[in-house]
């Protein structure tokens, strides 16, 4: 979180406009159109008490209340027309922010951690336009037209309009400057404890079993207090400018009447200009008071607008690239470096190594070598440190993650499923034929298990789930969405690490007749008949990857007796 913003007040208002530009012209043409229609009251009541008053006729006074009741429809209609825009324009926002979103979040790893915060700031911005809060600012320039009308009243009352209006700003400013600091501090350690909240929602069983929950309390409770009271602090100074705002407004309104009331005492204005010239000053003040009692919110949109930052509220072009048809089943990984999201320095060093269709390769290497950061690197998840992933002739961190995928099947270390039924889940949250769904079930080996739930396919994972998925039966799941529409290469990250021996039995041989049917199977394993399946095994070793020949390893391991992968030593030849 920034300290301060990097935009300031107009600044941040010119982008905000810029986001939504469509939808600038008409809430102007519907403000001008509301602010003019402000003037129906006091010239109304202009009439009233200086015409119909002293003339006595009813005939003018029903006219004048028609017309007037007429203009004040249409003010009402100015006044929906506007705010619906205001409405829709959010809603335009937030499909502009969402879209560039998801876009980021498949090009940069780093994006996927924001997203929940900055789903929470897309809810702050949308609610800024559909709460209506940004309207005050389009009412805004209308408050020299109500002061210079003020002028024309009476010069009295207009340079008191005048006086009150820049007295009122004041207290904007002042309120921006008292405010933001304590905001900022409060919405940091609301973050804070929000992101405890949601370890300790993930880490239950580990809370509960080693009885750490009075400490998890007392840190929440810790986070909480501090944030109540820098709140109760700045809260004051908050309350104090929202109620000078009101109370000066109010005394400027008073000050109009009183001026009015002797400057009609002289017989310099007339009794109805008094009460039109309140009306009127109560119209100017109007915008100027709303901004500053919600100055809170906008220091709120603005940081969020902040956080959110250019990148992801540029409008999509809507070009899509044209899809490219099923990649040859040939994988150069070329002088392949790799390294973590962000990490300055290579986990493991240039590399080259081609694979043809119909192998089977097993990664091997101790916990922590780089074996996920490898198999992340080379399904398109994380950008390569130096050199290049090229399927079938073509990069595949440059190809688009929607197209490349389906000819791409991962099944990641730990594996997660989305919100929504097995059947969607093994579909790639996609549309599929159910026939197609339950062959890629069926190669998985997860087709019994899946009917034997109550509801079968239909069965819901996540929030909405009623009985939740054993780590098995959700690595099953994995297995057999990597495994839909046959891709042409299948990445594993220990894919029997959950399951019994018969299933784990049946992906090896699965794997083995995926490769034997012409897929790349590039599987990273500590489980020795895993690697009894494959041709070649691939070892990271101190930051740097060797190969050998599946057979000749075993043997190497069954010679030394030792299961370690980082003994292998014997036969084993550095990658080109
Ligand atoms: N998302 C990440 N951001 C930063 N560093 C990471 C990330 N993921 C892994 N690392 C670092 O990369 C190194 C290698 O981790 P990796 O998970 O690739 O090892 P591994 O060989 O798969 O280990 P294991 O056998 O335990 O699964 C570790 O030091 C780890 O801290």
């Amino acid at each position: 979180m920034r300290d301060t913003p990097s935009l300031s007040l107009m600044g941040w208002l010119r982008s905000l406009a810029s986001a939504i530009s469509a939808y600038i012209a008409p809430i102007l043409g519907f403000t001008i159109l509301a602010n003019l229609l402000l003037l129906v009251s006091p010239f109304y009541m202009l009439q009233v008490y200086d015409r119909i008053l002293t003339s006595g006729s009813i005939d003018t006074l029903i006219w004048l209340t028609v017309i007037s009741v007429f203009l004040l429809g249409i003010y009402a209609a100015a006044e929906v027309g506007r705010r619906r825009l205001a409405t829709l324009a959010s809603v335009e926002l937030d499909t502009i922010i969402s879209d560039n979103m998801f876009t980021h979040f498949c090009d940069d790893p780093q994006e996927a951690i924001e997203i929940p915060s900055r789903l929470r700031y897309t809810a702050r911005v949308k609610g800024f336009l559909s709460n209506q809060a940004i309207l005050p600012f389009f009412d805004l320039p209308f408050a020299p037209l109500f002061i210079a009308i003020l002028f024309v009243i009476h010069p009295l009352i207009g340079t008191i309009g005048l006086v009150g209006a820049v007295l009122m700003v004041v207290i904007a400013v002042t309120a921006e400057g008292a405010t933001r600091a304590t905001f900022l501090e409060v919405n940091q350690k609301d973050s804070q404890a929000f992101e405890l909240a949601l370890g300790l929602s993930r880490q239950r069983s580990a809370i509960v079993s080693m009885g750490l929950t009075e400490g998890a309390l007392s840190r929440w409770k810790s986070i909480r207090e501090e944030a109540h009271g820098i709140a109760l602090n700045g809260g004051r100074a908050e309350v104090s400018f929202a109620s000078s705002a009101k109370s000066v407004r109010q005394m400027l309104q008073i000050l109009v009447l009183g001026a009015g009331g002797a400057l009609a005492v002289q017989q310099q204005v007339s009794p109805g200009a008094i009460v039109a010239g309140s009306i009127i000053l109560g119209r100017a003040l109007a915008p100027i008071d709303q901004i500053v009692g919600g100055w809170k919110n906008i220091t709120s949109i603005r940081e969020a607008w902040d956080e959110l930052g250019e990148r992801v509220l540029r409008v999509n072009d809507g070009r899509a690239d044209m899809p490219l048809s099923r990649p040859d089943p040939i994988l150069l990984l070329d002088r392949l470096a790799i390294a973590p999201p962000a990490s300055e320095e290579a986990l493991i060093r240039p590399f080259r190594l081609q694979l043809q269709g119909g192998t089977l390769v097993t990664l091997l290497g101790p916990i922590g070598s780089g074996k996920t950061s490898l198999l992340q690197t080379v399904v398109g998840a994380w950008q390569p440190f130096s050199g290049k992933v090229v399927l079938g002739g073509r990069d595949v961190h440059a190809w688009a993650s929607d197209d490349r995928g389906p000819y791409v099947g991962y099944v990641p270390q730990g594996v997660e499923l989305l919100p929504g039924t097995i059947a969607q889940n093994i579909a790639r949250m996609g549309k599929a034929e159910p026939e197609a769904v339950i062959l890629a079930a069926q190669e998985a080996g997860a087709h019994a298990m899946i009917l034997s739930l109550k509801n079968g396919y239909d069965t819901l994972i996540g929030p909405s789930a009623t009985v939740p998925l054993s780590a098995g039966q959700t690595q099953l799941i994995g297995y057999a969405r990597a495994l839909f529409g046959e891709p042409v290469l299948l990445i594993l990250d220990e894919p029997t690490a959950n399951l019994d021996r018969d299933s784990a039995k049946h992906v090896i041989a699965s794997l083995k007749e995926k490769a034997e049917r012409g897929a790349i199977v590039f599987v990273a394993t500590h489980d020795r008949a895993v690697i009894e399946q494959s041709e070649t095994v691939l070892a990271i070793r101190e930051g740097g990857v060797i190969s050998a020949d599946a057979n000749r390893y075993l043997a190497s391991l069954d010679s030394s007796a030792r299961k370690d992968p980082q003994q292998i030593s014997t036969g084993v030849g550095k990658t080109a």
